[in-house]
Order: structure tokens, then C-alpha cells, then sequence
């Protein structure tokens, strides 16, 4: 099976609610669709957020970069040759890793394709079922506990909770969470890199005093504050987890060598795809760390990708935080891995299991080679 063409589209959902981070706001999923066309007839999906504030690419550099750079390379290549592709993907420019991840996914759900098998399943096997937390997104405390009192009342009972925006305000935010709903959630906490070192020491030691507990902090400080992060784990008892600081897998070796973080949070979207996931879910292992998966704010192709990986490796995955989906007002993919709610259940259709795809939008000048 054979690489003849690939094509481009765009594929948006509105949010239930705006979703609010140190970092951005945003009331859409906006993916970059990438359909690779192959000799058999079969096509394979992939698809890239655009999250410029964590991993500088947008929907125009990941359009770019895969005409310009990368596809080129892939025409002619044969789908049974998985490695050789992931490592002319990955190979070909630095960084990018948003477009990378769109056209490995796309190249893996062709791989299920070729031999007729759920990607989870060529991927080692595992469950068809796993239970993903929700984001509340940081806002006033009103807001926060309403969005934390829905999400318990459609099953969720982890709770992903944004902060970092006013350290005091987050104490409180915190504080209130946990009295509301500490008793019947798991609480974590992503900060995205909004306070430093010793704010944040300042902050768990001021939230464990007063008997808050939470399953882990993640990403408290800048994403290059590898001593911070060390800092702060030395003092606190809270687990600690590398987000933005974790893309390539000799990051990881660097933070778990230097005892910085207690977990590291894989996203498809920050390894350039699954091949180098799969490097960093096995690096973790050797460490004996945790690590989660997570996802950007995409939807439901590129995260049907992590899921599948999650089931393959729930040894090493313990963790998942795969709610992007659920975030949106509705799923415009069919036949793939189903979200809803908490319940994310993988489809035994070959590759992802992706059958259709409703409001796509095609991009003009959207099909390389023109
Ligand atoms: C959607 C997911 N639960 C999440 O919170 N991801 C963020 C980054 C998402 C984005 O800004 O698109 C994270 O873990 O930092
Ligand atoms: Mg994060």
C-alpha cells in the first residue's frame, strides 16, 4: 500500500464552555485534518491543534511545513515500512512536532488499515475502555465550582483544574474546590508554567496545611525552569508533573536523571506522534515514573491516536487526560473511539476506526502533490 497524495481540510467545534488557561482562551476546536491517500484506495487520518503558546505552530506552519518539507518525502512509501516513514518524518525538520503528529497518526491508522486491526491491538493489546478526567478551565471561584458541580453530575470524578493567573485567587480557587468536591473527585491541578518556584512551594505548602490533597501539580513554572521544577520537588509533597517542559524523549531522560518531576505527561501533539510517544512511555518505565497522556484542546482524530496508545501501554500510562472531545458541543467523527462523558471507548475498526467525517471543510490548494 502506497503513498500517492495527501489532502487538507479543517474541521471546527464549538466549545461548551470557553476554555480558559494561563496561558490562552479559546471557544473553538480547531483541528488541521491531514487524509493521506494511498494506491489501494484506502485513506488514513490525522489530524494537529494549533496550540502557538505551547508548541509555536499554527494551523498555516503545520500546512506549510508538511507541503513544503515532509510530504515530499512520503510519496511512493510504502505503509508496511512504519519506522522507515516515522523516521523520515521526524527527520526531516526540526521541531514542528504538531505537523510531524498529524501525518503519523494518519500514517498509523493506515498501518491498521494494511493488516485489517485496531491500531491498540498492533500496538501490544489492552482494554477497549478507559476513563479520562475533565478540565475545569480557571475563572471566578463561581464559575469554577458550577463547571466542577456539571462535571460531577455526568459521571467525571477526576477533576483537571486551571490555575496560575493571581497566586493568592488560586489559593482560594483551591481551597474552595476541594472543600466542594475534594471528597468525591481526585483533584489535579495544571498551572501552565504561571507561578515560579518559590511561589509554588509557597502555594502547595500553604494548600497541604490546610489538609488539601491533590493527586498532582503539573507545570507550575516556565517550561525551561528544569531547576525550578527540581526545587520544588525537593520541598513539597504534592507529586509534581513536566508538561511543557516534556516534548523529545532526552528531555524526559534529562528531567527524570535530574529527579525534577515525579510524572511526565506525553501529548501526541509535543512528540511529533506516536513513534516517539512510545519512546517516552518505554524511557519512563526504565525510570520507574508515572506518566500520563494528555491532549491539546483538539478533537476526536488526533486523540483517537492517544487513546489507542493509552490502552497499548497501560503499564506504563496511568494517568489520562484525554477530555478533549468531551469539551465539545458534539463530535463530528464517526466510527472512531467514542467520548462520552468520562467513558472513552476504542472501536475494533481497523487503524483508528474512523468510517466518516461530517462538517469538513477542505482547504483551497489543499492536495499535495497540486
Ligand atoms: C485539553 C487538556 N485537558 C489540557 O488541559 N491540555 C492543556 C493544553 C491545552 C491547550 O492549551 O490547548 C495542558 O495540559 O496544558
Ligand atoms: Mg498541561
Amino acid at each position: 500500500m502506497k503513498i500517492t497524495a495527501i489532502r487538507f481540510a479543517k474541521l471546527k467545534v464549538p466549545l461548551v464552555t470557553p476554555f480558559k488557561t494561563a496561558l490562552r482562551e479559546v471557544s473553538f476546536i480547531e483541528d488541521l485534518v491531514v487524509i493521506i491517500e494511498t494506491d489501494k484506495g484506502e485513506i488514513g487520518y490525522g489530524a494537529a491543534a494549533s496550540t502557538p503558546v505551547i508548541t509555536g505552530d499554527t494551523h498555516q506552519s503545520i500546512l506549510s511545513v508538511i507541503k513544503q518539507f515532509i510530504a515530499p518525502k512520503l510519496l511512493g512509501m510504502e505503509i508496511e515500512n512504519l519506522n522507515q516513514i516515522c523516521q523520515l518524518i521526524q527527520s526531516s525538520v526540526v521541531a514542528n512536532y504538531s505537523a510531524k503528529a498529524a501525518l503519523e497518526l494518519a500514517v498509523y491508522d493506515l498501518w491498521g488499515k494494511l493488516y485489517q486491526a485496531p491500531l491498540y491491538k498492533l500496538l501490544g493489546g489492552g482494554s477497549k475502555t478507559l476513563r479520562t478526567d475533565i478540565t475545569i478551565s480557571v475563572d471566578n471561584i463561581d464559575k469554577m465550582l458550577s463547571d466542577c458541580a456539571l462535571a460531577v453530575s455526568q459521571g467525571f470524578d477526576i477533576l483537571k483544574v486551571k490555575i496560575g493567573n493571581d497566586l493568592q485567587q488560586d489559593i482560594e480557587r483551591v481551597k474552595a474546590i476541594y472543600q466542594g468536591f475534594g471528597q468525591q473527585t481526585q483533584i489535579r491541578l495544571d498551572v501552565n508554567q504561571g507561578w515560579d518556584a518559590k511561589q509554588t512551594v509557597f502555594a502547595l505548602q500553604k494548600l497541604e496545611s490546610h489538609n488539601v490533597e491533590l493527586e498532582l501539580v503539573e507545570q507550575p513554572v516556565k517550561s525551561d525552569d528544569f531547576k525550578g521544577l527540581k526545587y520544588i520537588t525537593e520541598r513539597v509533597n504534592t507529586p509534581i508533573m513536566a508538561d511543557e517542559s516534556a516534548f523529545s524523549p532526552k528531555q524526559v531522560i534529562q528531567l527524570l536523571e535530574q529527579n525534577a518531576v515525579d510524572i511526565i505527561n506525553i501529548k501526541v501533539m509535543k512528540t511529533g506522534g506516536l513513534s516517539r510517544a512510545i519512546e517516552i512511555a518505554n524511557i519512563t518505565a526504565q525510570y520507574q515514573a508515572q506518566c500520563m497522556i494528555g491532549c491539546m484542546l483538539e478533537g476526536s482524530i488526533a486523540v483517537a491516536g492517544a487513546a489507542h496508545l493509552a490502552s497499548a501501554k497501560a503499564q506504563q500510562i496511568s494517568k489520562i487526560d484525554l477530555d478533549g472531545p468531551a469539551l465539545g458541543q458534539y463530535d463530528p467523527v464517526q466510527g472512531g473511539v467514542e467520548f462520552n462523558g468520562p467513558a472513552i471507548t476504542l472501536s475494533d475498526g481497523p487503524g483508528l476506526g474512523i468510517k466518516s467525517i461530517d462538517t469538513l471543510q477542505p482547504i483551497n490548494d489543499g492536495v499535495w502533490p497540486l
